[in-house]
């Protein structure tokens, strides 16, 4: 598969850490990967890296083929309302990693334009998203290309559009809710007797292990509790008393809120 040059439209959290995955995996090479930003003083470590940094999203969108707009939704028909003379869809294929916004809307603003909509989170920058993907106007041969990109980032699933919004609370969202039980474990940890830095290991990494025992052997959490729990020990005690306190119900409603958030908006 030939390597294509990319424009990141919105240099902001994700479309950084979407660069840096990029660079990271050496799917692109730097001068492949134009970022876009209005005021581009955060983007100097890509600058530095050779990726070419621009203001002008025409020239951006002119110069590449691959382009992942990665702008708020409050502002991205706007943004491609007034570039839509810039695509070619012959040339050009259009991912959106926008929350909340429709593949139908967004091909409405620039007709003839196929849409790839994307869902990744934050650790693309470390090549391990989880990126849901999904289409409908687009070719075979375009979605391909964009699975293989985010492939080579992490993991991908293709779903129907219908639960890209579920996507997002999962995935995407799911990195700060995962952090924040990181951080609450590292908060248990000081009070029992470790300092913060190794406190933030064993917690990390004690995550990162349960995580892949899901990943890698496919089996669902409740087998591997089992395992872990002797009777009338201490992780039964230590999990029933969190349930008691509303662990499973705090992290489900924590869910549900933020989908009506994105659903309701
Ligand atoms: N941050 C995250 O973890 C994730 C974000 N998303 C979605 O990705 C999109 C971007 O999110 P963030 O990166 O967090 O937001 P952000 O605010 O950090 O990034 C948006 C960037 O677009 C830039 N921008 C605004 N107008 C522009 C224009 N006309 N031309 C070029 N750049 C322009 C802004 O300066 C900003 O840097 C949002 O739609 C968000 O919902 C999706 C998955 C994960
Ligand atoms: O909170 C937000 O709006 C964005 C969407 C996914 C992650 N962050």
């Amino acid at each position: 598969m030939s390597a294509k040059k990319i424009a990141i439209i919105g240099g902001g959290n994700l479309g950084t850490a979407i660069a840096q995955g990029l660079l990271k995996s050496g799917f692109s090479k730097p001068s492949d990967i134009t970022i876009t930003k209005r005021n581009v003083s955060t983007l100097s470590a890509l600058r530095d890296a050779g990726v070419r940094i621009e203001t002008d999203n025409d020239i951006a969108i002119r110069e590449s083929e691959i382009i992942v707009v990665a702008l708020k939704p409050y502002n991205v028909r706007e943004v491609l309302q007034e570039f839509r003379a810039s695509f070619d869809p012959s040339r050009h294929i259009l991912i959106s990693v926008v929350t909340g916004v429709s593949i139908e809307d967004l091909e409405n603003v620039v007709p003839g334009m196929a849409v790839v909509r994307a869902m990744p989170n934050t650790a693309i920058a470390i090549q391990e998203s989880i990126t849901c993907i999904s289409h409908k106007h687009a070719t075979a041969e375009q979605v391909q290309y964009v699975k293989t990109m985010f492939d080579q980032l992490g993991a991908t699933v293709s779903i129907d559009e219908k639960l890209m919004d579920a996507a997002t609370v999962l995935g995407a969202c799911g990195i700060a809710f995962a952090l924040r039980f990181i951080r609450a474990n590292i908060q248990g940890g000081i009070e029992i007797g470790f300092d913060v830095r190794t406190a933030n290991l064993i917690a990390a990494q004690t995550v990162k292990g349960a995580a892949e025992l899901l990943i890698r052997e496919n089996r669902h959490p409740e087998e591997e509790i089992d395992k872990v729990t002797t009777p009338k020990g201490c992780t039964i005690a230590g999990l029933n008393e969190m349930e008691h306190q509303g662990f499973s119900s705090s992290l489900i409603k924590g869910i549900t809120a933020s989908y009506n958030k994105i659903v309701k908006d």
